[in-house]
């Protein structure tokens, strides 16, 4: 959402507005002006003033409540909360607190007052009596009043649609399960996986089993349980069991490029590496070679610069017969919404990500809603008899659901949980097992105690300590090693041996990252970025002036799909060959792309970048900076992830010790009503 979105350019003020209103107006616009409240959502309340000059102060202060909370990721406002506890709604600093307090105090403390104030405005859609009204995401009224009548959630429109289409769509594709021939199925699993110990489940197994029979597939786990594995052992059992291989259209997609060339890398070597096991009956690497490219979501879908419009949609659907989508859980809302619209509705979706991540910067923790219960499993008799027939796979007695009619997720039978690391199993693995259990003490004593080399914390430091490490000589990879390599530049006239310096220099970059919890303040990453570029000039590691140089590392921040850059790539700014200029390159796994300089207005430099920027990728030395005051925004999942992309090394900066176990007790819960949507009584 934008002001543009609410066609507001500027914000006069409003003449003869009355009070309380004309008061908690500009109680709100002093929030604003503090820099607690965005503008966006100072302005929306003014919005809602302008559209019904009756509306309740209690309804401004909602609007704008609910703007903020957008902004942070949630889908939608708890009525209940904003009644209840109003004050700890935005999660803001003391000083903050005590001016929402102020403005609040004049206002009703009864919930049904506030109910009362948003039932009554026109501006607000109760959903739950006028279900109908207002199909498209950007018409009807801007506010919409959804959810169970004893927990109301309060929307914007737009998010209130997207969550309706996504719940529609995905009820759609688990409604009616695709008639397996189990026998078959059972054949090729059991040629594909190798025998499972006795007593154990193969989970592996059970998602192919799954995937075979669904339109919908939800694949979870944590770093390293195989979540590729499985996809390519699927992709060949699909490629099995179909009547007409040969016409079989596969694609890949990720939020990222270079999440989405990992993808394609590593389903291409598995399937590979799976030939010998089929013998000749299945030419997979022909069938390797006729999946398409990974793509970004965007560029799958057909984003237009500039526009929010796609190319794909339900009226010009994607060209597919499978498509597997890796790093789900940073897929928000919109594009789920997207996605699911451009999907044929004959088409398998299989999602593949680790649901205990961050979710996405945008509003939605889809995959989190989608994998509600997900631990529990609740496998109801069906898929019970199914599993044993089609993978021979017992489902655990613990992990099937009660015979007791209870509400349980509507999508238990398509989604499966890994729960064995493969790659992830040394300190590190333990590091975030203590993390992901809440277990702070467990972390802090992991850390502090570790003899191996894999972890390391430097605690009680300033600033300063974090830059000397990114560029320290040592064992652990820091950028030290590409800034050396900048150096060593082949002759302008070798093109081939400029090939495999610009991928040395790049895989070297990509060998080590810091991250930053946050991107303000010395200890966020663009006070670190700049810190680090600094030193490094000052180390004359770095040479050149100006914004461009060799060897400065950039985040793409916009999407562009004509230059073919998207948001969240990551390159290095290098010496073209033949001495034509700068231009960045980006790796997509083993190939290499380039964008001039000049074509880049959107980019930051990347010397440090946010956990949420990281997600997706993963470094050999990973550093994870953790600022000494970050409220809301220090939590597990953040942590998590930001260990999660370390393979082999990982680094605690942190100004003070015990800011990590403090982290780890704080869970992000984003309000929304997917999860409501998605439960389904079981019988
Ligand atoms: N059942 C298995 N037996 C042997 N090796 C396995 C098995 N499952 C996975 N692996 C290996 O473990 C490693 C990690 O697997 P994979 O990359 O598929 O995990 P992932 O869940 O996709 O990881 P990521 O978190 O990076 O997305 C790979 O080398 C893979 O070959």
């Amino acid at each position: 959402m934008s002001t543009a979105d609410l066609g507001m350019c500027e914000m006069p003020q409003i003449p003869g507005v009355p009070d309380p209103r004309a008061a908690t107006l500009a109680g709100l616009r002093a929030l604003a002006d503090a820099g607690w409240l965005r503008q966006l959502d100072w302005a929306l309340a003014q919005f809602m003033a302008r559209l019904d000059p009756d509306a309740a102060p209690e309804l401004l202060v909602a609007a704008a409540l609910l703007a903020q909370f957008e902004g942070r990721g949630h889908s939608c406002l708890p009525v209940n909360l904003l009644c209840a506890r109003p004050l700890a709604l935005p999660g803001w600093p003391p000083a903050a607190q005590e001016a929402l307090d102020a403005l609040l105090r004049g206002l009703s403390t009864d919930p049904t007052q506030w109910m009362q104030a948003l039932r009554a405005s026109h501006c607000v859609q109760d959903a739950a009596r006028a279900p109908q009204q207002g199909a498209q995401p950007d018409g009807g009224t801007p506010l919409v009043l959804a959810g169970p009548p004893e927990a109301p959630l309060l929307y914007l429109r737009r998010y209130w649609h997207f969550e309706q289409a996504v719940a529609q769509q995905l009820r759609a594709r688990a409604a009616e399960p695709i008639a397996v021939d189990t026998a078959l199925a059972r054949h090729w699993l059991d040629r594909l996986f190798d025998p499972a110990p006795t007593g154990t489940c193969d989970w592996q197994k059970l998602a192919c089993a799954i995937a075979l029979r669904s339109r919908l597939a939800i694949v979870t786990g944590g770093p390293g349980t195989g979540k590729t594995y499985t996809a390519a052992r699927l992709l060949a059992a699909l490629l099995a069991v179909d009547s007409t291989p040969e016409r079989l259209r596969v694609a890949l997609a990720a939020p990222t490029g270079k999440a989405a060339a990992r993808l394609r890398q590593s389903l291409e070597t598995a399937l590979a590496g799976l030939q010998a096991r089929v013998g000749d009956t299945l030419d997979l690497a022909g069938f390797a070679t006729r999946i398409g490219p990974a793509r970004t979501l965007h560029a799958l879908l057909g984003a237009r610069p500039g526009t929010r419009r796609l190319r794909h949609h339900a009226a010009a659907p994607l060209d597919v017969d499978v498509l597997i989508v890796d790093e789900a859980s940073m897929v928000h809302l919109e594009m789920m919404a997207s996605l699911l619209a451009a999907l044929p509705a004959h088409a398998r979706l299989v999602l593949l990500g680790d649901k205990d991540q961050l979710a996405s910067v945008e509003a939605g923790a889809v995959l989190g809603d989608l994998c509600q219960g997900a631990e529990q499993g609740h496998y109801g008799a069906g898929t019970v008899r199914y599993a044993q027939a089609a993978a021979g796979v017992d489902i655990p007695l613990a992990l099937r659901a009660l015979a007791v009619p209870v509400p349980v997720p509507l999508l238990a039978a398509n989604t499966v949980m890994l729960r064995e690391s493969h790659r992830f199993s040394g300190p590190i693995g333990a590091l975030a097992l203590a993390v992901h259990a809440g277990d702070g003490a467990r972390a802090a004593a992991l850390l502090r105690h570790d003899a191996s080399g894999a972890l390391h914390s430097l605690e009680g430091v300033d600033p300063q300590a974090a830059v000397t490490l990114a560029l320290a000589e040592g064992p652990a990879p820091s950028y030290r090693d590409y800034l050396l390599r900048l150096g060593r530049q082949p002759a302008a006239d070798d093109a081939p041996g400029h090939a495999a310096w610009t991928a040395s220099v790049l895989a070297a970059f990509e060998r080590f990252r810091l991250l930053c919890a946050v991107r303000e303040g010395p200890w966020g990453a663009e006070g670190m970025a700049r810190a680090i570029e600094r030193a490094a000039r000052e180390a004359r590691l770095l040479g050149g002036t100006g914004q461009w140089y060799a060897g400065r590392p950039v985040l793409v921040t916009r999407n562009d799909a004509e230059a073919g850059v998207f948001n969240g790539d990551v390159g290095l700014a290098l010496p073209a060959a033949g001495g034509a200029g700068l231009r960045v390159f980006f790796a997509d796994g083993p190939s290499l792309r380039s964008v001039s300089v000049a074509r880049l207005a959107h980019v930051e430099t990347a010397f440090a970048m946010t956990v949420h920027k990281a997600q997706g990728s993963e470094f050999e030395h990973t550093a994870l900076v953790l600022p000494p005051h970050a409220g809301a925004l220090l939590s597990r999942e953040l942590v998590y992830t930001g260990i999660t992309r370390a393979r082999q090394v990982f680094t605690l900066v942190a100004p003070r010790a015990g800011l990590l176990a403090q982290a780890v007790q704080l869970r992000t819960q984003r309000a929304s009503g997917l999860q409501d949507l998605l439960r389904r009584e079981a019988g």
